[in-house]
């Protein structure tokens, strides 16, 4: 094999982008062995670890690659797996420390928890949408599912793959925006291998069969906490963490776990509802978190024959908002008011983000904006609030 040959081969090879890391293989100490000889080109790959479900994708993105490069006929991939040194090494490589680095106060990913009063106001649908809008605009998001006894982001988004375990190290499922979805900003920054992805962590994955998570607050408390520190979610831009409704425990947990996390209120817009949620967003008082504002969801919905049915009711979301503001004597905006629509929910069963399945439909049109509120926010440490300890 000619030196030119074989820089082609690698060259080629580093446009596979390992599908959990997000890094090409080439970086990631996977390739190793790249040969070119009578037409056919060789390729060893180092897997993590045994039965990764991402073989087969890696072995056709790799087939694919070193097919365009000249010379070749046929390409063989040969697969191997990492040993323990191997694996030590690829930490290295991407940095993971056994830390939770959105505990650091120097951190600049945006982290919001997306909380609620009660239960079933569409709280997980309005955290996998806003994943979806923010990751097709190319920013890197990752989603904690906290909602430890009624998780759903996993069946929202469409996740069947469990995380793979290289050591004490968590690799996240990743769902990928799909490329018609994808926004200019996103294509432009299509070097950038992190862009346009949601990594997903959440209980519902680490138990089997749909069974009920039947564990104690300590229990729980450090399972989130290791979904912090045992997760490599690379370097995300905005991490949304889906709470449990009300102010218990878990919510309490992760207040203390991620102290900088802004607050955003789901609530429908009927007004008993807003005593409840008021609450779960005064709890900020509590524990120093910043309000980021209210989301109103299954708001007035516009019939085919033009009248407006209000379902449940109307300005919830501005009361809650007014009411916010009066008690935690700060301004909190209504960041937009969700209306009810079929295409949202259908979205949900079908496990695609209505903002990708439905862009045009009023619901998507809705949480695309408030959305984009949240990315004006930017990323960094300005307008933190500091942390203050729960006693
Ligand atoms: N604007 C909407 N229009 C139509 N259906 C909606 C809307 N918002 C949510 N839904 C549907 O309402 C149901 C509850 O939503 P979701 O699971 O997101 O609520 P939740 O607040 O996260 O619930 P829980 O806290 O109990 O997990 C789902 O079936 C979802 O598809």
């Amino acid at each position: 094999m000619t030196d030119s040959a074989g820089r082609a081969l690698w060259n080629a090879l580093g446009t596979v982008i390992d599908p959990e890391l997000r890094r090409p293989i080439t970086e990631l100490g996977m390739v190793v062995s790249a040969t070119l000889e009578d037409g056919v080109a060789r390729v060893g790959v180092q897997l993590t670890i045994e039965g990764c479900p991402m073989r087969g994708t890696i072995e056709d993105d790799v087939r694919a690659a070193v097919a365009g490069v000249a010379g070749v006929r046929e390409a063989v991939v040969e697969i191997s797996f990492m040993d323990a040194e191997a694996r030590r090494r690829l930490r290295e490589t991407l940095g993971h420390t056994k830390t939770n680095p959105f505990a650091d106060p120097a951190n600049l990913t945006r982290v919001y928890a997306i909380a609620s009063g009660k239960g079933g106001v569409g709280k997980s649908t309005v955290t996998v949408n806003l994943a979806a809008s923010l990751a097709a605009s190319g920013l890197s998001v990752g989603i904690v599912d906290a909602d430890v006894h009624g998780f759903s982001v996993p069946a929202l988004l469409g996740i069947t793959q469990a995380p793979t375990k290289v050591e004490d190290m968590i690799l996240p499922p990743v769902v990928e925006v799909p490329p018609e979805r994808r926004r200019p900003r996103a294509e432009a920054a299509g070097s950038e291998p992190d862009a346009g992805s949601i990594r997903v962590i959440s209980i519902g994955m680490f138990v089997p069969d749909n069974r009920p998570v039947a564990w104690r607050g300590p229990m729980l408390h450090r399972a989130l906490e290791q979904f912090l520190t045992d997760v490599h979610f690379g370097d995300l831009d905005v991490l949304l963490l889906d709470l449990p409704p009300g102010t218990g425990d878990i919510a309490i947990s992760m207040s203390q776990l991620v102290p900088h996390a802004g607050l955003v209120v789901v609530s429908t817009p009927q007004h008993a509802a807003v005593d409840v949620a008021e609450r779960a967003g005064t709890m900020s008082l509590q524990t120093g978190q910043e309000v980021v504002g209210v989301v109103e969801n299954m708001a007035a919905m516009t019939m085919p024959d033009g009248s407006v049915l209000e379902m449940f009711g109307s300005g919830g979301g501005q009361l809650l908002a007014e009411r916010l503001s009066r008690s935690i004597e700060k301004d909190v905006p209504l960041l937009g008011s969700v209306p009810l629509d079929p295409a949202l929910r259908e979205g949900g069963d079908a496990g695609v983000p209505v903002v990708w399945s439905a862009p045009g439909s009023p619901s998507a049109v809705a949480l695309e904006e408030i959305a984009d509120g949240l990315r004006r926010r930017g990323r960094g440490l300005a307008g933190r609030q500091l942390p203050v300890t729960l006693s």
